[in-house]
């Protein structure tokens, strides 16, 4: 049996409504098990309740009810050692302008009780990039280097498990590639990784597994491939040697969208049509075809499937 990273039982969260406000439920139980040593994404739309999961795990909300086990460790019964177990990489830039990079990792290896003899400052900060700015003040530092002196933050007391709470949203291409190139690299040495991110391509090509979450439950998890292969939906692109006709019997079902680059995009659902008998229509419709594609769903098509449907409770 895989071994998990973290066990999440029937967790719920709600928060008390302010001034009049009634409270709201941003958790509505919440079953989920992350194995060890996945990168594991955790996918929603705005407010879907995932930095409350994520700050429940790096012990910084407190839930309502609910099991949570991080590396085996039950939250309520051995909070230190579960704490131990897991490293956040918060979204906010907010840090001491005074504190120099080496000085900051410093201070969060005394928060988690890293002996001095066991901190791994110069490591860190030769990984995140930051060795020539060791002793510059952070409020001189970049927002690229703020961010990644926070990946070195949630590390000093390495970790079994390293959080990142949507690590790229606006940085360049350059940070976000040298992030991800750390992120795999801290995944091949056995870290488990979770994160979140509202760049679905990015998860598509990180994630081995992915939960998406809507209205503070988890609507589906699965591999990321299988999460793909389950569309149904495909598109069949066509191009047409001349303008095409403005009627086009087809199939029921069969819906053509014309791009403005003149193709002709055909959707259908893989289980009720084929490609065959599209481009058979379209041939009787007496359309010449110049070059045919096929576009395969991914995970935006997904998560959009799975998150529009159902509204707001
Ligand atoms: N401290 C709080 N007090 C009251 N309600 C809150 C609090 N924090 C979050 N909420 C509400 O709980 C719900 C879930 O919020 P949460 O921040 O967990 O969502 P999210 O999925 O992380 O969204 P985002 O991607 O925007 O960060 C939202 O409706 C939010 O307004």
């Amino acid at each position: 049996m895989t071994e998990q990273a973290i066990e999440i039982e029937g967790l719920r969260k709600t928060y008390a409504g302010e001034k009049g406000e009634p409270p709201k439920e941003a958790l509505k139980g919440i079953d989920l098990t992350i194995p060890q040593g996945s990168i594991f994404g955790l996918l929603g739309p705005n407010g879907a309740g995932k930095s409350t999961l994520i700050n429940i795990l790096a012990g910084l909300v407190l839930k309502t009810s609910g099991r949570v086990k991080i590396w085996g460790f039950d939250q309520d019964v051995n909070p230190r050692m579960s704490r131990a177990s897991i490293g956040v990489m918060p979204q906010e830039l907010n840090m001491d302008p005074f504190f120099t990079p080496r000085g900051a990792l410093d201070v969060q290896a005394g928060l988690y009780g890293v002996p001095k003899s066991q901190r791994r400052t110069d490591e860190i900060l030769r990984m995140i990039g930051l060795e020539d700015k060791a002793e510059a003040y952070a409020r001189s530092l970049s927002g690229g280097m703020r961010r990644r002196l926070l990946l070195g933050k949630a590390l000093v007391h390495n970790p079994r498990i390293l959080v990142l709470d949507e690590p790229t949203a606006g940085v360049d291409i350059e940070l976000r590639q040298m992030l991800w190139q750390n992120v795999r690299k801290l995944n091949a040495q056995g870290m488990t990784i979770i994160l979140t991110t509202h760049y679905l391509e990015e998860a598509e090509q990180m994630c081995d597994e992915i939960a998406i979450i809507n209205h503070g439950e988890v609507v589906i998890r699965d591999e990321t491939k299988k999460l793909v292969a389950r569309m149904d939906a495909k598109t069949l692109v066509l191009q047409p040697e001349s303008p095409a006709p403005a009627d086009i019997p087809l199939p029921q079902g069969v819906e053509l969208d014309r791009r403005a680059d003149g193709t002709l995009a055909f959707g259908y659902s893989r289980t009720r049509h084929s490609p065959g008998e599209i481009l058979e229509a379209v041939r009787d419709a007496g359309i010449r075809i110049r070059d045919v594609n096929t576009e395969e769903p991914n995970l935006e098509d997904v998560f959009l499937d799975l998150t529009r449907a159902k509204p707001a409770a």
